[in-house]
């Protein structure tokens, strides 16, 4: 089997400064997602000190998954900081759509957490993010015909990252298979529905490749 196209994301929960250490548990990922946003004050973190090749540090939009609320001002000063430290964050192509944030070399996301876009509506914003972001992820509760709505997308190329919520988490393996550059995992806790750890993650992926 040729090599995959999938990066393992190990996903922490971010709720004081002290949980960086975290970072130490999941080094053999490819990336570290720092979920900020479960922080009272995502501010209250030396971003500077991160290991910049590793992590992504996530801010999500309570609408989109998120844990706490945070004012929109926070998160265009803290990604505009990350961005002059050369640190990998995610970003909602929703909030691109309000707010005038760099996203070069960093991922643009979707949640969707009810009915989905039309798929026409959903390949047009991803092809007018994909040359310039890191990799544009479309993250899905499951609906009536998710799995070929999803595999669709990933038509558009190997900076695609499709990713079921809430659905047994083996099948994120498939649309591993399928070409989905990234798969989240957890560390200690999930940070969404339908994850697995990350270890089996990469367990399972390092088999499959060696077929
Ligand atoms: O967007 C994603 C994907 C995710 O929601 C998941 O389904 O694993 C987990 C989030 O932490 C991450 O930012």
């Amino acid at each position: 089997m040729a090599k995959l196209n999938t990066l393992v994301v190990a996903s922490i929960p971010i709720r004081r400064a002290e949980d960086l250490e975290k970072i130490s548990y999941a080094l053999d990922a490819d990336l570290i997602e720092l979920r900020v946003d479960y922080m009272e004050n995502p501010l209250d973190i030396d971003y500077s000190v991160l290991p910049r090749d590793k992590v992504i540090v996530t801010l999500r939009d309570i609408s989109e998954g998120g844990v706490k609320f945070h004012d929109p001002q926070i998160k265009v000063s803290l990604y505009r900081a990350l961005w002059d430290m050369g640190i990998r964050y995610d970003v909602e192509m929703s909030f691109l759509s309000r707010y005038d944030i760099p996203y070069e070399n960093s991922i643009v996301s979707i949640h969707i957490m009810d009915s989905p876009p039309k798929i026409d509506v959903l390949c047009q914003q991803i092809i007018k993010y994909i040359d310039k972001a890191f990799v544009v992820k479309i993250a899905t509760k499951p609906f009536q015909g998710y799995k070929s709505y999803l595999a669709r997308l990933l038509e558009l190329g190997d900076k695609v990252a499709v990713m079921p919520m809430g659905v047994d988490p083996i099948e994120r393996i498939g649309f591993s298979l399928l070409g989905s550059r990234l798969i989240y995992g957890y560390v200690d806790e999930p940070t969404a529905p339908g994850q697995m750890h990350y270890k089996k993650i990469k367990e399972i992926l390092n088999t499959l490749s060696l077929l």
